[in-house]
């Protein structure tokens, strides 16, 4: 897996308050849609288009325009459902779907509890949406739904990495011929025995949504 650790002070500031622990939920959102933005604008760097014509008041004019069927975005619920708009906002013609997936507290396995993916995704670029990837486990069943169901270009967005989660990952795709690219703003230190980012910023879906259970 390519990984690209976003360097910019802009992204850092607003991570900063982001992992305060005094930062209220409505922040927090509103951070976390920000950032989005931000590293979207890296994660497409090689989003798909083709050569077109327009016609500008002045003269024929050669540009680009995404190619069709436009790439499918995939938040992971609950958390990545923070990322959802701020995406779609860079990339409006965007497909969605959804996949809801649970990290059991005391295994640190993921359950799917939730799919909801277009049955065919051959030939199709896919940004996976997550605030967190931690243990790795989440994000390595995710993308293998997506190449099981034919997509053949990956890129996970992901607002801060664990490098054990990253190892995992790896490792878990070693076999796939499919390109994967992780876009992150941080690579944080470790993780803690409770599967938690080091330093992190605690639960992204409980920060966004309030306590699950
Ligand atoms: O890399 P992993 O060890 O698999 O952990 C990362 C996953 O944990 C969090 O979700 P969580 O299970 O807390 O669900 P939630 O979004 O509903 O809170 C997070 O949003 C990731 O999906
Ligand atoms: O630190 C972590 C690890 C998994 N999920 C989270 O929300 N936070
Ligand atoms: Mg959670």
């Amino acid at each position: 897996m390519r990984v690209h650790v976003v360097d910019h002070p802009l992204v850092s500031h607003k991570l900063t308050t982001l992992r305060d622990q005094g930062t209220d939920s409505p922040t927090f959102r509103r951070l976390v849609d920000e950032l989005v933005t931000l590293l979207a604008y890296e994660a497409t760097r090689d989003v798909r288009v083709e050569p077109t014509e327009v016609q500008t008041p002045v003269a024929p004019a050669t540009g680009v325009r995404l190619v069709t069927p436009a790439p499918l975005v995939v938040p992971i619920l609950r958390a990545g459902l923070g990322m959802l708009d701020g995406m779609v906002r860079l990339l409006p013609t965007a497909e969605v779907g959804f996949l809801g997936m649970a990290r059991n507290e005391e295994t640190l396995e993921a359950m799917t509890y939730a799919e909801r993916l277009p049955a065919d995704l051959s030939g199709r670029q896919c940004y996976v949406l997550d605030p967190m990837l931690a243990t790795g486990g989440t994000l390595a069943a995710a993308i293998h739904f997506l190449v099981d169901r034919g997509a053949d270009h990956i890129t996970a967005i992901c607002l801060l990495s664990a490098p054990e989660g990253v190892e995992r990952v790896d490792q878990e795709l070693s076999g796939l011929q499919v390109p994967v690219t992780l876009v992150t703003a941080a690579m944080d230190e470790r993780l803690d025995d409770k599967g938690y980012i080091v330093p992190g910023l605690g639960d992204a879906g409980d920060r966004l949504y309030g306590l699950a259970h």
